[in-house]
């Protein structure tokens, strides 16, 4: 699997946290920045992320702020992208078994770097159910049209 991964500085010191992690569960990622504590606006990282998911480029995108709404916020406005803020690890296993979310957005300043990791570990893991979960995601996605 190849993710794509991105913070704003607000995210920025667990991001690296967890391309470590990455880097330990043998999973290919790409680092959208940024690539320092300076202050950054979130919704230009999530764009990149989003839209390089949305383009098949990766199968998934995790991307990290202060909180993970407001890059959650950003996320969600890329046709295609079912971004997920799981700052729990059962809100993490759902949002891909019954949402097939293919990206995940995480808070730093909200959640530590242990969660944090369980959550991405769990949320790479888990595949989505499908059965009556897929005319509603189907439903989801349907609605960029409206
Ligand atoms: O987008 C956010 C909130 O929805 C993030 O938490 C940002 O990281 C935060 O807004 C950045 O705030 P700062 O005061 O500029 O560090």
């Amino acid at each position: 699997m190849k993710v794509a991964i991105g913070s704003d500085h607000g995210g920025f010191c667990l991001k690296e946290e967890l391309k470590a992690l990455l880097a330990e569960l043998g999973v290919e990622a790409d680092d959208f920045g940024t690539h320092t504590a300076d202050s950054v606006d979130y919704p230009d990282i999530s764009r990149q992320v989003a839209e390089a998911v949305a383009k098949g480029e990766y199968e998934r995108g995790i991307i990290v702020c202060g909180t993970g709404i407001g890059v959650s916020i950003a996320a969600n406005k890329i046709n295609g992208i079912r971004a997920a803020l799981c700052n729990d690890v059962f809100s993490a296993q759902m949002s891909r078994e019954h949402n097939d979310a293919n990206i995940l957005t995480l808070g730093e300043r909200v959640i530590g770097p242990g969660l944090a990791r369980m959550i991405v570990e769990v949320w790479l893991k888990t595949a989505f159910a499908g059965g009556r979960h897929a005319c509603r995601v189907e439903k989801i996605m349907a609605l960029e049209k409206v």
